[in-house]
């Protein structure tokens, strides 16, 4: 009686998981943190996530990044430099433990999984003082044929600043006015075409680089708008997949 009272105040679920855990059958995974996501727009697939990282999770992505920022560097054809009238800002590549391996399998859910052929690059902070910041590009690689980056998420860790909007040029305005916050509208533009994502802390907006069929989308083109005051940092997750080939160009 005593025995079957105490199993039936337990959560089945977490005993079966947990048993199959035991067993060596699924890996950990206890991620309970909530954060709730709007499908922003459906082509290009653009998510806007709230609350997708905690305070703490933040503070400790900063702590353990710090020491290591370095000054910014793009890439064009093979060559990789600072540029600074491309790009203002430093980078530093976030040492992996298991808060950050924790953040690592929130977003690959997120994303969806996608076999082994598509991995998470390593988590790269980006931090951007007054003036700072990174002209019109894609994430994707236009000059490679094997291989290239499928998804991005552009999480905001420090949004302490005026100015240092994500703003997608070819992103058409929503004509509902809810999503004014999350993006710019009317004076907050500053005269930019498309959408310009607030940075908010804790916030980030998803979206997927390539079309089912390979394509690179044009329309996720975007940037980091000049920091006007105080301090933005950002967080990279992006995701590669090797198994993405040039497709072959087609005649009209
Ligand atoms: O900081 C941002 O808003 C965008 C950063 C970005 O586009 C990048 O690092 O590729
Ligand atoms: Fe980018």
């Amino acid at each position: 009686m005593l025995s079957s009272r105490v199993i039936s105040t337990l959560n089945p679920v977490l005993v079966v998981s947990q048993g199959l855990r035991w067993a060596g059958i699924i890996p950990p995974y206890h991620d309970t943190h909530p954060y709730q996501v709007q499908v922003f727009s459906r082509d290009p697939l653009v998510l806007h996530v709230d609350s997708f990282l905690s305070s703490d999770e933040i503070a400790h992505v900063l702590k353990i990044s710090e020491g290591k920022y370095e000054t910014s560097s793009v890439y064009s054809s093979d060559d990789v430099s600072v540029n600074l009238k491309a790009r203002v800002s430093e980078s530093a590549i976030v040492p992996r433990d298991d808060v950050v391996r924790r953040i690592e399998k929130r977003a690959a859910r997120l994303m969806g999984w996608r076999g082994n052929h598509t991995h998470l690059q390593p988590l790269k902070v980006q931090r951007y003082g007054v003036g700072g910041f990174y002209t019109f590009h894609y994430d994707w690689d236009g000059l490679v044929d094997d291989g290239n980056r499928a998804t991005t998420f552009m999480i905001y860790l420090v949004a302490d600043c005026t100015g240092g909007g994500t703003n997608f040029p070819r992103l058409p305005m929503p004509e509902d006015t809810r999503w004014c916050s999350v993006i710019e509208c009317e004076e907050g533009r500053d005269g930019y075409e498309g959408v310009t994502f607030k940075p908010v802390s804790g916030s980030a907006v998803y979206w997927e680089n390539i079309y089912p069929n390979g394509t690179l989308h044009p329309g996720v083109r975007h940037a980091s708008l000049p920091v006007k005051s105080g301090v933005k940092v950002g967080l990279n997750i992006w995701s590669w997949d090797d198994a993405w080939r040039k497709p072959e160009e087609v005649d009209a």
